[in-house]
């Protein structure tokens, strides 16, 4: 048998420093978690559940299933002054569907509306989900367009310009996503979270602090 060692004491030491920093720890005030109702828009395979996939489970593949009517999930970005919980509805993109969408925008505070890069007749459906949230929607519903399968660049369809300006003009929150490469794929819920936050300090506090959502790309990612 081996002969006792200072280690010993000294271990335990360290496991009692431990314990008071979790009992310092326990006594911290609690986050605030503010509820958000997120929807889904966009053509069908133009990758809507591969990005909700990716942020929530940090999975990709490259046959997804396409979805039958509404899939639900929550999802918590948590901020420095509290967290937003989002409660996202992934609506089917098949046309056949198209009549269930008000039903899920309706009481929505946020919403993503993805095209495919590679595909203009996706983007000219973003745009007109767009149109019908700013018609339809709450008048203070937070709308971000998402040009995803960024991975797929080289072969792309639609220019960056020209869907940066469309949203730019409509006070979109704009980035272009991959959800195979994880590329912006927390940073836009991010994105939403922090608008959110600020128009709630708006309604709160009567002050307005404007973000450059531009600041928050590459500040996270999903994939670490
Ligand atoms: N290369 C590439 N493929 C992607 C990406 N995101 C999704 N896909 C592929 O695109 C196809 C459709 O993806 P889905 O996530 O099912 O698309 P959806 O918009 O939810 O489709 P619906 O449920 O029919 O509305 C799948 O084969 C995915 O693997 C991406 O970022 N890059």
């Amino acid at each position: 048998m081996s002969k006792p060692t200072l280690d010993q004491p000294q271990l335990f030491v360290v496991i009692m420093m431990d314990e008071i920093v979790l009992q310092e720890t326990n006594v911290q005030t609690p986050e605030k978690i503010f509820p958000s109702k997120l929807i889904l828009l966009g053509e069908s395979s133009v990758g809507k559940s591969s990005l909700l996939l990716r942020l929530i489970n940090r999975q990709f593949y490259n046959y997804q299933e396409s979805t039958i009517g509404a899939a639900f999930f929550t999802h918590t970005i948590h901020l420095d002054n509290g967290a937003v919980k989002f409660e996202i509805w992934d609506t089917a993109g098949q046309e056949r569907y198209n009549s269930l969408a008000p039903m899920y925008y309706r009481s929505a505070q946020a919403a993503i509306i993805v095209y495919d890069i590679t595909n203009k007749d996706t983007f000219e459906r973003a745009k007109y989900w767009v149109k019908e949230l700013q018609i339809n929607a709450n008048s203070g519903i937070i709308i971000a367009l998402a040009g995803n399968k960024l991975d797929l660049n080289t072969i792309r369809s639609v220019e960056t310009d020209e869907s940066r300006t469309f949203a730019h003009e409509n006070g979109l929150i704009f980035m272009e996503t991959s959800a195979k490469t994880c590329v912006n794929v927390t940073e836009i819920f991010k994105a939403i979270a922090e608008k959110q936050q600020n128009n709630a300090t708006l309604n709160t506090a009567g002050k307005f602090q404007i973000r450059n959502t531009e600041e928050l790309n590459g500040t996270l990612s999903c994939c670490k």
